[in-house]
C-alpha cells in the first residue's frame, strides 16, 4: 500500500534509424509491481519484442535502434533506484525456444549456469542454490537425466515441459530483478502453456520481482493469470496498461463492449489490430487506434494526482548500467577454472554423443576397408607403377571422406549449441575466444582418434607407402581443418538449417578445387584466378598435396611378380606394362617425377602442413569474428 511501491517503472521510446517510432513514449511512467505478471499483448509487429528487448537491455542483432527514456527498479524498503540489464545478470530472459548442451544432465546444466552466473559465491553456496532451485521447480528427480535434443528427442531426454522448467531454473539462478519472457508459451499446447505460466507466477511471487511476458493469443484461463496487461497497437502505441481485470471495464467506458463468451485477450488484441487487406477497414482501424492511444494518454493524465505524490523518478541519480554491471568481477573470475569448465562441457557434449561417435567409428574403419577393396593395385610391400594414379585417388577420397564427416559433425553440433553460447556471452560470462579455444581442444582428441582409426585400417589393409605418423598426422590436421571450417560456417550462418545446407555447397567447391587430377597437371595452362584463389582456402587442396608429397617423395617403382622369381627381361616387360601410357603421368620413372607431373616438385610436406595449420587458424579467427559480431549486435543499452 505504499504510495510508491517497489517494482519496475519505465517510460521509453524506441526509434529506428529513419526516426520511425517502434515504441512510443507515454504521458507518464508505466509500472509493474514486484510479484506481478504483466502480459504484453498486441497484434504481430506491434512492438512487443522491441519493448521487452529495450526493457531487458538487449537490442536485437540487426539493431540500428535508439532507446530513449528511463527504466528504473524501485525498492520501497531501501528507497533505492537502480537500472539493470541482462549483462549484469539482473534480468532473467525466458526464450521462445529452449536451447541446451543436449548431452549434459539437468544438474550439470544448472551447475554450469551457477558457476558462470555466480562467480562471487563459493562452491558450497552455489550447490545450495542449485539444489534449492531444483526443489522449487520439481527438478530434483530429473537431476541426473540428460537434457536431450528437442529436434531428435534422443532416448532418455526430457520432455518439452521439463525442458521449460530447466530453462526457468537456469534463468532464475542469479536472483534477477526482472523476469522477461518473449512468447514463452509458443509451440506448447494449451495445458502445457498454462503450466508454464503458473510456474512463472509461482517463481516471480516467491522472489518478489516484476515480470513481463509477451503472449501470442492467450486463452481465457491464461489471461486470468495475468495481473496486469500492456496492450500495444502497431507502432508501439500503448492503448492500455493496468490491472487485467479492469481492462474490459476500461474499454466499455470508451464504448467498446466485449461480447459475451469472447476471450477477453482476443477482444483486446482485435481492438488494436489493423486489417491490412481491406483498405476502408484499415482506415477505420487506424482511426480507432489513434482514439484509443489518445484516450490512454488522457487516462494517465487524470491519474496523475497519484503519481505526483511521489518524488519524480528522474530527480534521483540513477546508476548507470555500464558501471553497475558485474562485468569487472566476472572478468576477474579465475580464467583457468572457467576455461576448464568450458573444456569439460565441450568434452562431455562430444564424448557422450554415442550415436554419432559409433557412426563415425564405423565410417572411419568401413571407408578405409572399402578404399582398399576399390584400389586393388595398391599392394603391400611393392610400389608398382600401375598404382601411381590409384594412390592419388585413394588419398584424395580418404581426405574428402574425413573432412566431410568432421565438417558436418561440427556444423551440426556448433549450430545447436550456438544459442546457448550467445545467451551466455550476452551476459558477459566468457569471451568468444575462450569458447572456441576450449571447444577446439575438447574436440581434437576425438577427431584425431577417428583419423587414427581410419589410417590404421588403411595402413593395415593396403600398401600405402606413407608412414603411419605422417598419415595419421595429415588426416588428424585435416579433420581439425574441416572442423574449423565448420565453426566458421556455423558462426557466420543465421540458423542451423542455413549452416548445414551452405556447408554442403562449400564442401563441393572445396573438393572441386582441392583434388589433384591423377593423370597429371598441365603446368603450361594454369587455372583461372578464381580457381587459384579458391585453392588457397581449400583445406582439401593442402591435405591432398601433403599426402602426395609423402607418398611419392623419393619412391622407386618395383614390380609385382606374385612371389615368383623372374629374369631381368621379364622384369623390364612387367615394368613397361605397368607404366601409365597416357596423360601427364605417361612413362614416369619414379616418385619424384610423379610429383613433378602433379605440379608439386617445388613443395615440401612440412611447408604444406604449415599452410593447412594456418588455414585452420584463419577459419577459427573467422568463427571468432562471426561470434563477436553477432554478440555485439545484441548490444546492451540502458
Ligand atoms: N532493427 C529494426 N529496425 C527497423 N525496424 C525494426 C527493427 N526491429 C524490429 N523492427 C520493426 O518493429 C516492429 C515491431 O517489431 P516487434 O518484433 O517488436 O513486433 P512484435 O509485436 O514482437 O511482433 P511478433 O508478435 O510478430 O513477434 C516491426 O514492424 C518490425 O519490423
Amino acid at each position: 500500500d505504499e504510495l510508491y511501491p517497489s517494482g519496475l517503472y519505465w517510460n521509453i521510446s524506441v526509434q529506428s534509424a529513419d526516426g520511425t517510432f517502434l515504441v512510443q513514449p507515454t504521458a507518464h511512467f508505466l509500472f509493474v509491481p514486484n510479484g506481478h505478471i504483466c502480459g504484453v499483448l498486441g497484434p504481430s509487429g506491434a512492438g512487443k519484442s522491441t519493448t521487452l528487448n529495450a526493457l531487458g537491455g538487449s537490442i536485437p542483432p540487426q539493431s540500428s535502434l535508439s532507446v530513449n527514456g528511463n527504466i528504473t527498479y524501485y525498492d520501497a524498503t531501501s528507497e533505492t533506484k537502480t537500472t539493470g540489464t541482462i549483462n549484469s545478470g539482473s534480468v532473467a530472459w525466458l526464450q521462445q525456444h529452449d536451447s541446451f548442451f543436449s548431452m549434459l544432465t539437468v544438474k550439470e546444466t544448472l551447475d554450469m549456469a551457477a558457476f558462470l552466473e555466480l562467480p562471487h559465491l563459493i562452491e558450497s553456496q552455489r550447490n545450495a542454490r542449485v539444489q534449492s532451485i531444483m526443489e522449487s521447480l520439481g527438478l530434483t528427480k530429473l537431476q541426473d537425466r540428460p537434457i536431450g535434443d528437442p529436434t531428435t528427442r534422443h532416448k532418455g531426454g526430457l520432455s518439452g515441459g521439463e525442458q521449460r522448467r530447466v530453462s526457468l531454473a537456469r534463468e532464475l539462478i542469479s536472483n534477477p530483478k526482472l523476469f522477461i519472457g518473449d512468447e514463452p508459451t509458443s509451440g506448447l499446447d494449451s495445458t502445457m502453456s498454462e503450466k508454464v505460466i503458473r510456474l512463472v507466477q509461482k517463481m516471480v511471487q516467491e522472489r518478489d520481482i516484476p515480470c513481463l511476458l509477451s503472449i501470442h493469443q492467450p486463452r481465457s484461463s491464461i489471461f486470468r493469470m495475468l495481473d496486469e496487461v500492456l496492450l500495444l497497437a502497431p507502432g508501439g502505441r500503448v492503448c492500455y496498461h493496468g490491472k487485467s481485470e479492469k481492462a474490459i471495464g476500461y474499454f466499455r467506458n470508451l464504448g467498446y463492449e466485449c461480447p459475451e463468451e469472447t476471450n477477453p485477450a482476443e477482444f483486446l488484441v482485435d481492438l488494436v489490430s489493423i486489417d491490412v487487406e481491406d483498405q476502408s477497414t484499415s482506415i477505420q482501424d487506424e482511426i480507432r487506434i489513434i482514439k484509443l492511444f489518445e484516450a490512454f494518454q488522457e487516462y494517465q493524465q487524470k491519474r496523475r494526482h497519484k503519481l505526483s505524490s511521489m518524488p519524480p523518478i528522474t530527480a534521483v541519480a540513477v546508476e548507470d548500467c555500464s558501471t553497475t554491471s558485474s562485468r569487472g568481477s566476472r572478468r576477474r573470475f579465475h580464467i583457468i577454472r572457467r576455461f576448464g569448465r568450458l573444456l569439460l562441457r565441450s568434452w562431455r557434449q562430444n564424448a557422450r554423443n554415442r550415436k554419432v561417435n559409433i557412426l563415425r567409428l564405423l565410417a572411419s574403419a568401413g571407408n578405409a576397408m572399402l578404399f582398399t577393396t576399390i584400389f586393388k593395385s595398391i599392394k603391400k610391400g611393392v610400389f608398382t607403377a600401375k598404382s601411381v594414379a590409384e594412390r592419388v585417388s585413394m588419398l584424395t577420397f580418404g581426405i574428402v571422406n574425413m573432412s566431410m564427416i568432421a565438417l558436418l559433425k561440427t556444423v551440426d553440433l556448433f549450430s545447436k549449441e550456438k544459442p546457448v553460447v550467445q545467451r551466455e556471452q550476452l551476459r558477459l560470462q566468457y569471451s568468444s575466444l575462450e569458447y572456441l579455444f576450449s571447444k577446439s581442444i575438447a574436440e581434437i582428441p576425438l577427431d584425431a582418434a577417428f583419423a587414427a582409426v581410419f589410417t590404421t585400417v588403411l595402413k593395415m589393409t593396403s600398401g600405402i607407402r606413407t608412414g603411419w605418423r605422417a598419415l595419421t598426422g595429415t588426416f588428424a590436421l585435416m579433420t581439425v581443418a574441416g572442423a574449423s571450417l565448420g565453426f566458421a560456417i556455423g558462426a557466420a550462418s543465421p540458423s542451423a538449417d542455413v549452416a548445414l545446407s551452405s556447408s554442403a555447397m562449400i564442401m563441393v567447391v572445396m573438393m572441386a578445387v582441392g583434388i589433384i587430377n591423377p593423370s597429371g597437371v598441365d603446368l603450361s595452362d594454369p587455372p583461372p584466378l578464381l580457381v587459384r584463389a579458391l585453392k588457397q582456402i581449400s583445406p582439401i587442396n593442402y591435405a591432398v598435396k601433403a599426402l602426395c608429397l609423402s607418398e611419392y617423395k623419393d619412391a622407386e617403382f618395383g614390380i609385382d611378380t606374385g612371389g615368383k622369381p623372374v629374369n631381368i627381361f621379364s622384369r623390364a616387360r612387367i615394368m613397361m606394362r605397368d607404366l601409365p601410357k597416357m596423360g601427364g603421368l605417361a612413362l614416369v620413372k619414379n616418385g619424384n617425377q610423379v610429383l613433378q607431373e602433379l605440379g608439386l616438385a617445388d613443395e615440401t610436406y612440412a611447408g604444406v602442413m604449415k599452410q593447412l595449420g594456418v588455414l585452420s587458424l584463419v577459419n577459427l579467427a573467422i568463427s571468432l569474428i562471426g561470434l563477436q559480431t553477432k554478440n555485439s549486435g545484441l548490444s546492451q543499452k540502458c
